[in-house]
């Protein structure tokens, strides 16, 4: 498997995971003696009481009649996706425009499921089984390094943190991050749900924002009954947008908002930025 570490790194943690992950996660600051910021390492979606009882929880789920194998004809998860997995090469379909590819949502067959979800269609995983690892660059902090291929289209993990609903993330800010590793990821009724990896998540709190990523977070709602009472929230899966080599940063967008509502410039560089620096008149050491 491949390593992108050379032997002059320094690794300031050999596993950021503490054994959470098949493949420990190293962090690597060549820079300074800076350290992330200490939070909770979770592989799994922490959902507050209030967002228990507001969602609907997938155990009751009557899912699709399929039997063993699913077809795309037959399965009603299948036909209700937007989005096509490939369960042989288990890679999403590829899209082009990186904005909008995060509006899709697929619906993930599940253990109630007649095929009992033997049919590859699970999207979601518990573990990240990708080799990647944490760095930090003067710019913008600690992001996440691809360590091997990553082809387009291919999962490679889920974002996980704690799933609140707007009352309880403005109540619960973290006091130094604030909103910097909150997601708003489902609005429906009066309510919005946020995943906040302030205090608890996995590595993907630490991607960065690039305006021309490779890599989104896709929707995958679990399967659900017809009539259903309960709001249905989605996980969150971190796919890759295209061809992820050794070595280079995963990237997703946080959207131009991020950057505006905070008053700093986007630290990208790339030749689309849409937030460039000196965008807001602030003085950057690239102004
Ligand atoms: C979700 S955190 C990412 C992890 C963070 N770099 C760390 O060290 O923990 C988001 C923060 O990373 C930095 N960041 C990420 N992408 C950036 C970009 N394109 N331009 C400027 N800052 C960025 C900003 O400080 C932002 O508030």
């Amino acid at each position: 498997m491949g390593n992108s570490t050379s032997k002059k790194d320094n690794v300031i943690h050999a596993d950021i995971a503490d054994g959470n992950e098949p493949i420990p996660i190293k962090v690597i600051n060549n820079y300074n003696e800076k350290q992330p910021f200490p939070f909770q390492y979770g592989t799994e979606y922490r959902l507050s009481e209030k967002v228990k009882s507001l969602t609907y929880q997938p155990t009751e789920s009557d899912g699709c009649n399929c039997v063993a194998e699913c077809t795309s004809e037959l399965c009603r998860c299948e036909s209700s996706s937007t989005a096509t997995f490939d369960t042989i090469n288990r890679r999403m379909q590829t899209f082009i425009d990186s904005y909008t590819c995060g509006d899709h949502q697929y619906i993930e067959c599940g253990q109630h499921c007649g095929c009992m979800a033997k049919c590859k269609r699970r999207l979601t995983r518990d573990t990240i089984m990708k080799n990647i690892e944490v760095r930090y660059k003067p710019d913008v902090g600690f992001t996440v390094i691809a360590c091997q291929h990553i082809a387009a289209g291919m999962p490679i993990m889920n974002y996980i943190g704690n799933v609140v609903i707007q009352e309880e993330l403005e109540k619960n800010l973290n006091a130094i991050w604030g909103t910097d590793y909150t997601f708003n990821f489902h609005n429906e009724g009066n309510h919005k749900f946020h995943c906040d990896a302030a205090e608890y998540g996995n590595i993907s709190r630490f991607m960065s924002h690039s305006c021309d990523p490779n890599a989104y977070i896709l929707k995958a709602f679990p399967s659900t009954p017809f009539d259903k009472s309960k709001i249905v929230i989605p996980k969150l899966v971190v796919i890759a947008l295209r061809s992820i080599i050794p070595g280079n940063e995963i990237t997703i967008t946080y959207g131009a908002s991020y950057f505006r509502d905070r008053d700093i410039p986007c630290l990208c560089y790339t030749f689309v930025c849409a937030i460039p620096p000196g965008i807001f008149n602030i003085a950057t050491p690239h102004c």
